[in-house]
């Protein structure tokens, strides 16, 4: 049997999201670990004043592309991107590119998202929901496919205290809820939103989760693979360790109680904090498109990519982690010493945020103006409570993800023994 590197030899892959944290992830280590790929071909828009080809060149001259630059200066050659915008028909890609797609592709990663949690519901839904159907109208055309692998979220059925790796049935059928968006406006659509996500805490999840049964539909005609990641995180070995590049999830929260900026936030000291690095879900996303391809599993396999079950860590300790490391490393310009408590008591954390959150920012804000300058930090610590307001349902319960399937890849007779991919 082959082995993962020799697998992906004279492949052509798609990725979609290549350009996020994740994907750019995913490129970098196909490249380095199979140096044999034939192709890596690329969804990517242009945005904020750059051109799509802009934005790849920029991307291959970020630090994370080190290794691969090293070992092969010409590795620019084997990614071509492809103009597409996941929110248009047909995902905007051209008759030329659906042609060379179709007649080359042999593996398909859908990493595209939007993972915002404050996205208005028609907005997840076109990007979440309608492109990954119209990737998949997309890959069946692909006469060369192999597997179709769908990145999803652990927290796609949050609404849930246990988690298998099977695909729940959705809140609604995909497709009637779609027609019946189509003919609201978005006042209307923003005032149901909570009634139609239910016991979700947002959009993304619940997006996500009718993604899932979207993605399950098609397993009659493709060969499909969902994983599902916890809270990614940034890299532990991978090209380098520590590597991040956004403000997304508990990272965001970790910069402001470094910068001094955040001392109080409500989360449970004993749940589980379920991080993953991210190299860790590229490995095993390489590893699952390889299982998917080479074993061919008779229905589509969930993969629950956490970590909580094997190796369990609190945000408790999290705290006393990101606190004593800021100490030993501060960052520059700090607005005072880091010194952030987490209470799951909501009156406790209320007095916090007044004493150690506004009380401050008044004062900073108040001198500002006697300088002259604008005042800012009122406005900082108003983003910050909107987005921890955000994060706390994620940080103040447990979940309990079963993983046989990761284990069974593992250790089970297609084991792949980890090596240059261990999860
Ligand atoms: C002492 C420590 C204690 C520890 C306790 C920790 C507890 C942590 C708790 C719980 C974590 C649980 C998480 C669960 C995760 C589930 C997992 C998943 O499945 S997927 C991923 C989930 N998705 C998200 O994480 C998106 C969440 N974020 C959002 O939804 C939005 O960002 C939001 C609503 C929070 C804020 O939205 P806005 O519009 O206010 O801000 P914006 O657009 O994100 O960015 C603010 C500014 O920062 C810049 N910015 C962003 N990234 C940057 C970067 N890398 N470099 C420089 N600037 C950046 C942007 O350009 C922007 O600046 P300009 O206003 O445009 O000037
Ligand atoms: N980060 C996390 O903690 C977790 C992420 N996941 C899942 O992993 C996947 C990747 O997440 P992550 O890398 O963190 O997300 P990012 O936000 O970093 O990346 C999202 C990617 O999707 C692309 N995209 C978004 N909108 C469009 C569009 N309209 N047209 C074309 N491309 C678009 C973005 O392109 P552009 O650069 O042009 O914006 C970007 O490449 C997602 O499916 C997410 O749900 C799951 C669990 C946890």
């Amino acid at each position: 049997m082959a082995s993962i590197t020799e697998y992906y030899a004279g492949k052509s892959v798609l990725i979609t999201g290549a350009t996020g944290f994740m994907g750019k992830v995913l490129v970098e280590k196909l490249l380095w670990s199979c140096p044999d790929v034939k192709a890596l071909y690329i969804l990517v828009r242009p945005k904020a004043g750059q051109s799509m080809e802009q934005r790849v060149s920029h991307m291959m001259k970020c630090k994370l592309f080190d290794r691969v630059r090293e070992a092969n200066p010409d590795f620019h050659k084997k990614i071509i991107p492809i103009s597409s915008e996941l929110t248009q028909p047909g995902l905007s890609i051209s008759p030329e590119d659906v042609e060379k797609l179709s007649a080359c592709i042999n593996i398909v990663f859908h990493c595209a998202a939007t993972i915002r949690f404050d996205e208005p519901l028609k907005h997840a839904l076109q990007l979440n929901v309608i492109a990954t159907q119209e990737l998949l109208s997309l890959a069946q055309r692909m006469h060369h496919l192999e597997a179709f692998i769908h990145i999803s979220t652990a927290y796609a059925n949050c609404n849930r205290k246990h988690i298998d790796e099977v695909i729940y049935p959705p809140p609604v059928e995909p497709k009637k809820l779609i027609e019946s968006l189509e003919w609201m406006d978005d006042g209307i659509v923003q005032d149901i939103t909570p009634r139609l996500i239910g016991d979700r805490p947002n959009t993304y999840t619940y997006t996500k989760a009718l993604a899932e049964y979207v993605v399950q539909q098609e397993q009659d005609k493709l060969n499909i693979g969902i994983i599902r990641p916890s809270i990614v995180g940034a890299s532990w070995q991978e090209p380098f360790p520590g590597w991040i590049d956004n403000f997304n999830g508990p990272s965001g929260v970790f910069i402001a109680a470094g910068k001094g900026i955040l001392r109080t936030m409500r989360a449970n000291n004993d749940a589980v904090a379920d991080l993953i690095p991210v190299d860790v879900v590229v490995n095993l996303t390489l590893a699952v498109g390889w299982y998917t391809a080479v074993h061919r599993p008779k229905t589509t396999l969930v993969y629950n990519c956490t970590s909580g079950g094997i190796n369990p860590f609190h945000w408790g300790e999290i705290e006393h982690h990101v606190i004593s490391s800021f100490k030993r490393n501060p960052l520059e310009q700090a607005f005072r010493r880091p010194n952030a408590n987490i209470t799951s008591n909501y009156l406790i954390n209320q007095y916090w945020i007044l004493v150690s959150h506004k009380f401050p920012a008044l004062i900073y804000d108040l001198f500002l103006r006697l300088c002259g300058q604008k005042p800012q930090m009122m406005r900082i610590f108003n983003r910050l409570h909107k987005a921890i307001g955000l994060l706390e349902y994620f940080s103040s319960q447990d979940w309990e993800w079963n993983s046989d399937n990761i284990s069974m890849l593992m250790t089970g007779p297609a084991g792949y023994k980890g090596a240059h991919y261990s999860i």
